[in-house]
C-alpha cells in the first residue's frame, strides 16, 4: 500500500537525507507549464510532488497559494483536468517520484470519494491530502482510500493535544504531515522552539515517515528539521519562485533546501 511513498523515503534516508516534499499548484500558472515546475522540482531533488489542486476558498492557505489558487481557477484546472493532464503528464517526466494530491474535502465530494479513489490511482497518485477533512469522516475516506492503495495522508496541528496526536499518527498512511504554525500556509523567518519535540512524539507512535510543513523556506531550517523528522515539506517559497522567476527558480531552490536535508 502506497509502496512509492515509503520508497521514496528510503531511497532519501539510505543517501544520508532527509526527504524533500515540493508543493505547486496544478494549472498555476497553465496545466502544461505547471507541468514544467513538477519536472523541475524533481530535477532539483524533490523526493516527493505534492500536487495542489485549487478550491475557491482555500481556508487554509496564505496569500501566495491563494494567488496560485486564483490563476488555477483561472486556466481550468479542475480535479478532473488535473487528473486527466497534470498527473499523467508528471507520472511520465517523473516516473520515480511518488505523486500526492492536496486540495480541500468538497473537491473531492464533489467527483464522489469513490470514483475519485479509483482515477486518481488509476493515473498514478499514491496519496492524497485534505487539511479541512474533519476527523469523524476521516474514517470512511481512509477505507476507500486503502481499498485502491491510495494513502490518506494526516496531518497533525500545533493544538492538536499529545494523546490525540499519537492516535493520529498510529493510522498514519504514507507519511504524517506536522503542521508546524497554527494558522495558513506561507514563508516564516521563526518556527516554533516545540516543534522538534512534537515531531519525535509523532515519530515514536507513526508506522511511516514523519514530516514538517508550514512556513518552510530556507536551507538552515530544513536542516535544523531533519535532525527530528524524515523530511520536510515546501511549498509557499517555491510558488513564489515559479511564479516569479520559472521553473528553473524553483529547481534552484529545491536543490538549495536538499543541501540542508544532509544528514
Ligand atoms: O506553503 P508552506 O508554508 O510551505 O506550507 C506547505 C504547503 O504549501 C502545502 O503542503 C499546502 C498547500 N496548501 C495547504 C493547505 C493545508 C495544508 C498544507 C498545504
Amino acid at each position: 500500500m502506497s509502496g512509492e511513498i515509503a520508497a521514496a523515503f528510503a531511497r532519501a534516508k539510505a543517501r544520508g537525507e532527509g526527504a524533500l516534499v515540493a508543493y505547486a499548484m496544478a494549472g498555476d500558472p497553465d496545466l502544461a507549464r505547471s507541468v514544467d515546475v513538477f519536472a523541475a522540482m524533481v530535477e532539483g531533488g524533490a523526493d516527493v510532488l505534492e500536487i495542489g489542486v485549487a478550491f475557491s476558498d482555500p481556508i487554509a492557505d496564505g496569500p501566495v497559494i491563494q494567488g496560485a489558487s486564483e490563476r488555477a481557477l483561472k486556466a481550468g484546472a479542475t480535479l478532473q483536468r488535473v487528473l486527466d493532464e497534470v498527473v499523467p503528464a508528471v507520472r511520465k517526466r517523473c516516473p520515480e517520484t511518488p505523486l500526492v494530491v492536496m486540495t480541500y474535502v468538497n473537491i473531492i465530494m464533489a467527483m464522489g470519494v469513490e470514483r475519485y479513489a479509483k482515477l486518481a490511482r488509476e493515473r498514478g497518485v499514491s496519496g492524497t491530502i485534505l487539511p479541512d477533512l474533519p476527523p469523524e469522516e476521516s474514517g470512511d475516506l481512509r477505507s476507500a482510500f486503502d481499498a485502491v492503495g491510495m494513502a490518506l495522508i494526516p496531518l497533525c496541528a500545533p493544538t492538536t493535544p499529545p494523546a490525540r496526536a499519537e492516535a493520529i499518527a498510529k493510522e498514519g498512511r504514507g507519511f504524517v504531515y506536522c503542521v508546524s504554525v497554527a494558522g495558513v500556509t506561507g514563508m516564516r523567518a521563526d518556527l516554533p522552539k516545540d516543534l522538534s519535540s512534537r515531531l519525535e512524539l509523532v515519530r515514536r507512535s507513526s508506522p511511516v515517515p514523519v514530516v514538517a510543513g508550514f512556513g518552510i523556506s530556507t536551507a538552515e531550517q530544513a536542516r535544523v528539521l531533519a535532525a527530528h523528522s524524515d523530511g520536510v515539506v515546501v511549498g509557499s517559497a517555491l510558488v513564489r519562485a515559479a511564479h516569479t522567476d520559472g521553473p528553473a527558480a524553483a529547481k534552484k531552490l529545491c536543490a538549495e533546501i536538499k543541501q540542508g536535508l544532509k544528514r
